[in-house]
């Protein structure tokens, strides 16, 4: 009897532990449909923002096509209908931050293609080696001090050769443009040379104009001139919209004293508002703000043009702050030159001679001086800058180049397992300084929300994008300086020219389209001589296209990089549970967000 109740108990059992098992898998199958659903709804997301990006790239492309400008067209960037639909269909990055990031491909051999003539004969930057300070001719011993306290012995090549062709015997006489690549020095490069030309001034106004494309990057650019201007007596603003533009007024325009007292009349324009600064750093937006609308803001003295990142910055997207540079400096030369015969407060002596200009008219020149890793080619958007008798400098004779020490490593996986093998990398890399890209702004927030739902990793991640506030990203940006953060997930808004000291990884949680938005991507790493390695999680499908794009910065294959079997089946179970925890959010952040649009509605 006892014996027969054993068996019938233990049938039950088993069929009970059956039922639990065959619940168990339909519910992990429903839960994995759940979550491929989510992913499929992401990737949908990201791929119906980079067709838009690449269709209105198409649109200028044949916006250029059309326009008749310079010489030929053949260096626009070109992508042919299988290509972006390949793109897509293997789920590579488009641009999402910045159209302006596309390759201008070497034009197809039936294209003829346009070379500026002054680009035919670069001056190669590998030809000058680093120079010891001391070494450094006409240095002003004040800034040669700062620089040593700066922890520099001694300039990079592309120091050197701007020094040489700036204060040095090229004597600013032509305007410089510099192809150099990531953290080989260039902000140095050309604020070494301006405060030294600055150095010997008797009166303070804005003479050298420094324009970058990002609020980061000028702040970023301000520290440096921060450290070497004061040196020598200089004075450097920002405009960058960091602050209310009446704040920013009166950190770069002296009020008059009369208009301190009750006495001022408003209508008293003569009397002469005096700059506070004599370098500014600015972004295009400000900056056009300041020449509309800001009294006194004045360009009429300016000697330096610095554009920073001119790839960018010549790009579609900002386009409209060139021509009023150029106009408001080129008219207010003009002037200052007729003057210069008159007894005017403040004659601008400036050197290099005279620009050829419009009617015969002759007046002193503006010098230019325009950076970029991936320097543009394209005869259109350079001609926008009006370059006077230009210098190309480029680092050896290829278009595009990595830093020397930097590795370049693929991740090859399916979509659904990006996740789990970017845990495994970051497991792997314990708590190493790491920055982890993605193309767009939304799956950014979603992936450092996922690795943060993980609980498992060593190190500490925070994200960094436009959905944050300025001082918000200022603040994540200083942890991460700081090492209070480990892991950054970015969107692209961080590529251009961020320098953070210790990086010691990129990974690429999708594979750029545009091989310059891997090189400013990889060039966080490996920078002033250091190591570092670039990961690029892919699918099978798109590494012909990832070797396509090493080959075109000189690597003829990349190291592949797997885990072993083990830790990612460990990790499996917590990505899975960390996925669903984030649909749920989603869930509960979407209906939160009906319900207030309802409310909303109801109260209207
Ligand atoms: N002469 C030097 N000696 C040692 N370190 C230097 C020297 N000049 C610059 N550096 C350091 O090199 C790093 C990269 O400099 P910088 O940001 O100007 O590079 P970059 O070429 O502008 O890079 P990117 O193209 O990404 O903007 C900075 O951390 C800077 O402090």
């Amino acid at each position: 009897m006892a014996k027969e109740e054993k068996k019938r108990k233990k049938k039950i059992r088993h069929t009970q532990e059956e039922e639990n098992q065959k619940d168990v898998s339909e519910n992990k199958d429903k839960r994995m449909e759940k979550i491929k659903d989510f992913q499929a709804k992401s990737d949908k997301e990201v791929k119906g923002k980079r067709k838009k990006e690449s269709i209105h790239k198409n649109e200028n492309r044949l916006k250029e096509e059309n326009f008749i400008g310079i010489g030929d067209i053949g260096d626009v960037t070109e992508i042919s209908d299988e290509e972006f639909f390949n793109a897509l269909a293997s789920d590579t990055s488009f641009n999402t931050d910045d159209s302006d990031e596309g390759d201008e491909k070497d034009s197809k051999p039936h294209k003829k293609q346009m070379l500026l003539h002054w680009m035919k004969k670069p001056l190669d930057i590998n030809l000058f080696n680093g120079c010891p300070l001391c070494m450094l001719p006409c240095l002003d011993p004040r800034l040669e001090d700062t620089l040593r306290k700066m922890g520099f012995d001694s300039l990079f090549p592309v120091q050197l050769a701007v020094w040489h062709m700036t204060v040095g015997p090229g004597g600013f006489e032509r305007d410089i443009c510099v192809n150099s690549p990531t953290g080989s020095g260039k902000t140095l490069a050309y604020a070494l040379p301006i405060v030294q030309m600055l150095s010997t001034r008797n009166i303070r106004c804005l003479r050298a104009l420094i324009v970058v494309p990002t609020r980061d990057l000028a702040m970023q650019v301000k520290q440096v001139f921060d450290i070497v201007a004061p040196a020598v007596g200089l004075c450097v603003g920002l405009a960058v919209g960091q602050s209310s533009i009446e704040k920013e007024i009166s950190s770069l325009i002296k009020r008059s004293k009369f208009e301190m007292g009750m006495s001022f009349d408003p209508e008293d324009s003569h009397v002469e508002l005096e700059s506070l600064v004599d370098i500014l750093v600015a972004t295009p937006g400000r900056l056009v703000d300041h020449i509309n609308t800001t009294k006194g803001f004045s360009l009429e003295h300016l000697q330096y043009l610095v554009v920073d990142e001119v790839d960018r910055l010549v790009g579609e997207s900002y386009q409209f702050w060139l021509p009023a540079v150029l106009q408001v400096s080129r008219s207010a030369q003009k002037r200052v030159f007729k003057q210069a015969s008159s007894h005017n407060s403040l004659r601008t002596i400036r050197r290099c001679g005279v620009e050829r200009g419009f009617q015969d008219n002759m007046y002193p020149r503006l010098v230019k001086m325009i950076f970029s890793a991936t320097l543009t080619k394209d005869p259109n958007k350079l001609d926008q800058l009006d370059l006077h008798h230009s210098l190309y400098m480029t680092a050896g004779d290829r278009r595009y180049n990595l830093p020397k020490k930097l590795e370049s490593y693929g991740l090859i996986c399916t979509t659904e397992k990006k996740l789990l093998n970017l845990a495994a990398l970051l497991e792997d890399l314990d708590s190493e300084k790491s920055i982890v890209f993605t193309s767009s702004i939304n799956l950014t927030h979603r992936l450092c929300t996922s690795l943060n739902l993980l609980g498992c990793l060593p190190c500490k991640i925070n994200e960094y994008s436009r959905l944050q506030n300025q001082s918000a990203r200022s603040k994540i940006l200083k942890d991460f300086r700081e090492g209070r953060i480990d892991v950054l997930v970015s969107s692209d808004g961080m590529t251009r020219g961020m320098d953070v000291e210790g990086i010691k990884n990129v990974i690429n949680y999708d594979l750029p389209m545009y091989v310059k938005k891997y090189i400013h991507r990889a060039g966080r790493t490996a920078r002033a001589g250091q190591a570092g390695r670039c990961f690029t999680l892919l699918r099978k499908n798109e590494t012909k296209s990832f070797k396509n794009m090493l080959e075109k910065v000189g690597i003829d294959s990349f190291s592949p990089y797997a885990f072993p079997a083990a830790s990612l089946q460990r990790l499996e179970p917590l990505c899975i549970t960390a996925m669903e925890k984030l649909i749920e959010l989603e869930e509960s952040k979407s209906s939160k967000q009906v319900e207030a649009s309802s409310k909303f509605n109801k109260a209207k």
